[in-house]
């Protein structure tokens, strides 16, 4: 049995001249969330289109639980629920009348209609609004009226383009607890240009610029892969700047204030323990040692320097 729930190999697309991803290849595993992450026009509508059967690709194949979606498109868009930037909803209509027909445009057998449009409602919390119109509702709960038509055909595989887009950050953060549950069966996929969105709720993360994947690899390379590489000293009495600059593995010493330095240094993480000894041996009176991090947002900046980054 396939490990993955989706595959994409070599994709590629182009509208008119202009290449919008190229040469894209990933895996997606059976359960959890993988964030899609890149900055606006990176190409993540694109992919995710591409993936759903939205837009025929210029060149590469998609395989869905092994069905490739170029030629087998009905049974591949069977496992498929997708949540585009703009949820396709119907004002007019109440969430009932909204996701019965969903399940029958998805090819629900009719007999179970209004089972599986019950459990989706449940699932999503929106019991409650059944008759209500669509259009009566807050951003929040169109929002998950919208990923209740997702998965209200029981899909493997779950894309949500931007899902949190518009929001308040109380939906926000409600929306972000209903994705992580509706992971717990199935995978799911999700754009974002937000950073934050991606620490909140992915497992894994696949970052697109410019058309190409620049990253990929789990929360958690992409936070060790943001080493920190400068620490903040106070010394109560401090030598000599160009002392401290000859510390072995210190690369660059900033003075803040008369006691208050930054100090650079390579990768060495014992470099503190250094500082340390020898503060003690040359009393100079060390009452602060802190590692600074790069912001997330600076890894972001750094990965879209487009140097192919894989590490799984
Ligand atoms: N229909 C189209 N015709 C021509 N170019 C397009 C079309 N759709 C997208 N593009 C271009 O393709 C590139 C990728 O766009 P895409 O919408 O996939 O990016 P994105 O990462 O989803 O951006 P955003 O976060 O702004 O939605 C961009 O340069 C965009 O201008």
């Amino acid at each position: 049995m396939e490990e993955t729930i989706v595959r994409v190999e070599h994709l590629s697309h182009r509208y008119s001249i202009q290449w919008a991803i190229k040469d894209i290849n990933f895996e997606i595993k059976k359960k959890g969330v993988l964030g899609l992450l890149g900055s606006n026009g990176a190409g993540k509508s694109t992919t995710m289109n591409i993936i759903c059967g939205v837009l025929s690709q210029t060149a590469g194949e998609v395989y869905i639980n092994g069905i490739n979606t170029r030629e087998n498109p009905v049974e591949a868009k069977k496992q498929i629920g997708f949540l585009p930037q703009k949820p396709p909803l119907y004002p007019d209509l109440t969430v009932d009348e909204y996701l019965t027909h969903c399940a029958l445009m998805r090819l629900v057998n009719k007999h179970q209609v209004k089972k599986v449009v019950e459990e989706a409602k449940e699932r999503c919390q929106i019991a409650h609004f059944s008759k209500r119109l669509i259009r009566s509702l807050s951003g929040g709960y169109q929002q998950r009226v919208g990923i209740a038509q997702a998965i209200v055909h029981k899909p493997q595989f779950v894309v949500l383009d931007e899902p949190t887009n518009g929001l308040d950050p109380n939906q926000i953060i409600e929306i972000r607890h209903l994705i992580k549950d509706i992971a717990k069966e199935r995978a799911i996929m999700l754009s974002t240009h937000i950073l934050s969105e991606v620490q909140a709720t992915c497992n894994d993360i696949q970052m697109i610029e410019h058309g190409n994947v620049v990253f990929a690899g789990t929360i958690n390379d992409l936070n060790n892969y943001i080493d920190p590489c400068t620490f903040l000293v106070s010394l109560e009495a401090a030598p000599p700047l160009e002392e401290l600059k000859k510390i072995p593995g210190i690369t660059q010493v900033e003075h803040i204030t008369n006691t208050r330095f930054r100090m650079h240094f390579s990768s060495d993480q014992e470099i503190t323990k250094q500082i340390i000894n020898l503060s003690v041996a040359n009393n100079w009176r060390l009452s602060e040692i802190t590692l600074e991090r790069d912001s997330l947002d600076t890894a972001f900046a750094q990965l879209s320097g487009k140097t192919f980054i894989n590490k799984r």
